[in-house]
């Protein structure tokens, strides 16, 4: 059995304040159908709970000894839109302090995909770290992290041998001492090579078979997991493919130059193509604005209104569909009254 003290959960006196009287906190380390499973001072608890689909793990919850009576407000919260139809927003994870988006120093790399990553390390709150693996097998590691970051101000890139445990330590710093990192990325880049790495524990990377909320069966991974360095590793399946929505402040933090332009436009609707005052084309001709940076600005607004006006529409089909029923309801429950 572990013991870790609160700080070495990574609790803080934003959360310290949420609490009252003697209430003890745990921190959610995975989620089940009906009960979580938390990590506290007093050591792991199981916990009974109604509603887990309100809970992300990583949450910080409000406990008897037997059930969630209450989840605290969140640091930073990580959501994604759920692939399948209907669109689903969903959350993943709760409390992250850094989002490592991780590619490799070869076929992987992709600006216009790490600034997806960025976009949505951004719009959850956390910070963003680039993470560049394979660094063994190119003779210019240095080369791919420095383009890395000339990507944006905002984010600190490294290149590692994910397979050299000593040199994955150089990741310490962001998950040690009650810190939670968390990693993205696509498939084949080494993110689990680096997970176990980084906790020094093989096995608990395999997944185990869960039933999840809605009675199916998901592969689930022991989901916050300590790292050798002291603090947390957040390792859930939704973390792995991450789809953009609800991220445009997280776009417009990241591309600020840009946005501060459009911003400037004389017309708020300006779409930067031949509108008079176009603050923006200003700026191209000029040569102020690189033209592939303001292309990639506008796929992934694109991008992110399409997914969000989706996940809207799916909401609002549900709604309509929810009243429909509940109208059938209705209609049944008249007529059996007329009949009795
Ligand atoms: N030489 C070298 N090989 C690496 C490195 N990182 C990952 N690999 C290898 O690349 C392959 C894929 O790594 P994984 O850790 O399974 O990749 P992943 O991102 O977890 O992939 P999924 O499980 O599909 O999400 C494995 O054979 C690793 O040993 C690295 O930095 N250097
Ligand atoms: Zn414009």
């Amino acid at each position: 059995m572990s013991f870790h003290s609160l700080a070495g959960l990574g609790w803080s006196a934003r959360f310290a304040r949420q609490l009252t009287g003697d209430e003890t906190p745990a921190r959610i380390s995975a989620i089940h159908r009906d009960r979580i499973e938390a990590f506290s001072p007093q050591g792991p608890l199981t916990l009974r709970c109604a509603d887990t689909g309100l809970l992300a793990v990583g949450d910080w919850v409000v406990h008897d000894g037997a059930r969630v009576t209450r989840c605290l407000d969140r640091a930073t919260a990580v959501h994604r839109r759920a692939a399948g139809q209907p669109a689903r927003d969903q959350l993943i994870a709760a409390n992250v302090d850094t989002l490592a988006i991780v590619t490799s120093c070869n076929a992987d790399f992709n600006a216009a995909r790490l600034e997806r990553y960025l976009a949505v390390a951004l719009a959850a709150g956390a910070l963003p770290l680039v993470v560049l693996t394979k660094a063994d097998l190119v003779p210019d590691a240095e080369s791919w992290r420095r383009q890395a970051e000339r990507l944006s101000p905002l984010l600190t890139a490294l290149a590692v041998d994910a397979t050299d445990p000593e040199d994955v330590a150089r990741l310490a710093p962001w998950c040690r001492d009650g810190q939670t990192l968390a990693l993205v990325g696509s498939s084949g880049v080494g993110k689990t090579t680096l997970q176990n790495a980084l906790t020094g524990d093989a096995a608990a990377t395999q997944g185990i078979r869960e039933d999840d909320a809605k009675g199916r069966h998901t592969t689930t991974a022991r989901a916050l997991r300590p790292t050798r360095f002291g603090g947390w590793l957040i390792d859930t399946p939704g973390m792995r493919e991450l789809g953009l929505a609800g991220a445009a402040e997280g776009i417009d933090t990241l591309f600020e130059d840009v946005a501060d332009l459009a911003a400037r436009c004389r017309f708020a609707d300006c779409r930067h193509e031949a509108e008079p005052g176009c603050a923006v084309q200003a700026a191209l001709a000029e040569g102020r604005l690189d033209p592939g940076r303001l292309a990639r600005w506008e796929k992934l607004k694109r991008e992110d209104r399409h997914n969000s006006e989706s996940l809207h529409q799916a909401h609002d089909r549900q709604r309509r569909t929810d009243r429909l029923y509940d109208q059938g309801r209705a209609r049944s429950a008249a007529k059996r009254r007329g009949w009795d």
